[in-house]
């Protein structure tokens, strides 16, 4: 299965609340009484989007409306074409080309909409900035015209991968042996199974890699790694329960320049209950293996779980006050009505975003797509 589609289907969720309350949003003027919606300021707005259109008079021949003009005339309009539509020909109905008349419910761009379509987006986790950033680049050279739903949706797909695109970067790999890559987040966020998935991706592509199972305080994390390792056939180096991480960071990294290994993958404790510990722990690491290689770590990955939402970008801020984060991995995209909250990191932050993860096999780790996420996020096919 392509890893789009695994997207898709997992982010069912998020495309959901996304897709339905689009629909939702556009079938909510389909079915409002004729001209309800129609006052003075958005009947001026509408002529101001399109000056030239001459505001009073119908088209005499049934087409289809012009997008910037008036609601009630739009929909006298569309009340011309109806007839049209509903009656295909004979040939046409035969061979199916009857579907294609049938029009699209569409909704006028106007403020009472692109306020909803700002709720739907909120709801997401994308955030009130980054929402109404959005929408307020939907809302341009849209306003005052009809949009269907697949018209918002594709806007949105679109909205939504330039605000990505400059931040999704697969981790980069540099010549420099071993590469020294940290991974930071707080407790249950993935890192372990993270660590677990890169080095199994990492050992397919014929690299050598080792794993530092730094989170010294949590025997589980330890063996879960140790689990990871079997799998993949990768050497997980573990240090009695409760001692120091930087020292075994310290054996984990002379170890691996003794191997010739290309990567090493340090795990780290989140304790964020106590901040000040855990900044110095992870300040004691980054200094001890500086000792073995001064330009180490060669990469700070920030491991966040989408299903927190906004909490996501409260941990941001801290991990990057403690650790010199340099890309973040978004696990658990599966399942989770917030992925909406990747976007408002990208907004907020723009710190490159290396990886996804939908679920908690190896291959459900993948570089991130702008695109193939913008279209599973809306619930595009
Ligand atoms: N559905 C889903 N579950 C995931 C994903 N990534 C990790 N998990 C699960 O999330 C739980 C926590 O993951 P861990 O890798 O143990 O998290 P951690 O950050 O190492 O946590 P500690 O070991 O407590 O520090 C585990 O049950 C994982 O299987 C993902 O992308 N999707």
């Amino acid at each position: 299965m392509s890893f789009f589609k695994k997207l898709r289907d997992r982010m069912f969720r998020s495309s959901d609340k996304i897709g339905e309350g689009l629909e939702a949003l556009v079938a909510e003027d389909a079915a409002a009484p004729e001209g309800a919606e129609t006052g003075a300021s958005e009947a001026a707005r509408a002529a101001e989007v399109a000056p030239a259109q001459p505001p009073a008079a119908p088209p005499a021949a049934p087409v289809s409306p012009p997008p910037a003009m008036p609601q009630a005339q739009a929909r006298e309009a569309e009340r011309k074409v109806e007839p049209e539509a509903a009656k295909p020909g004979l040939l046409g109905r035969l061979f199916g080309g009857g579907g294609a008349a049938v029009e699209e419910p569409r909704r006028l761009v106007d403020d009472a909409m692109l306020e909803s379509l700002e709720e739907v987006l909120i709801q997401t986790d994308m955030g009130v900035e980054t929402s109404m950033r959005v929408t307020a680049n939907i809302a341009e050279g849209r306003f005052g015209k009809r949009i269907s739903t697949r018209e918002l949706k594709a806007a949105l797909a679109g909205e939504v991968a330039r605000i990505m695109e400059p931040v999704a970067r697969p981790l980069p790999i540099y010549p420099k042996r071993p590469q020294v890559v940290l991974v930071v987040g707080v407790n249950g966020s993935g890192k372990t199974t993270t660590i677990g998935k890169l080095a199994s991706q990492f050992k397919a592509a014929g690299k050598s890699v080792v794993i530092a199972a730094g989170d010294t305080f949590r025997a589980a994390a330890v063996e879960q790694l140790q689990v990871w390792g079997q799998r993949a056939g990768v050497p997980v180096l573990t240090a009695p329960e409760g001692s120091d991480p930087a020292s075994l960071a310290f054996d984990a990294l002379t170890q691996a320049q003794a191997q010739g290994a290309d990567l090493l993958l340090i795990d780290t404790a989140g304790r964020l209950q106590n901040r000040q510990d855990l900044m110095e722990e992870l300040a004691k690491i980054v200094r001890v293996i500086r000792k073995v290689d001064a330009t180490a770590p060669h990469n700070t990955l920030l491991v966040l779980d989408a299903t927190t939402g906004q909490n996501a970008l409260s941990q941001v801020e801290i991990f990057r006050k403690i650790a010199d984060v340099t890309g973040l991995v978004m696990t658990k995209l599966d399942g989770t009505a917030k992925g909406g909250v990747l976007v408002a990191l990208a907004d907020r932050f723009g710190l490159p975003i290396h990886a996804i993860g939908v679920g908690e096999q190896i291959d459900d780790l993948a570089p991130f797509d702008p695109e193939d996420f913008a279209k599973a996020l809306v619930g595009q096919e």
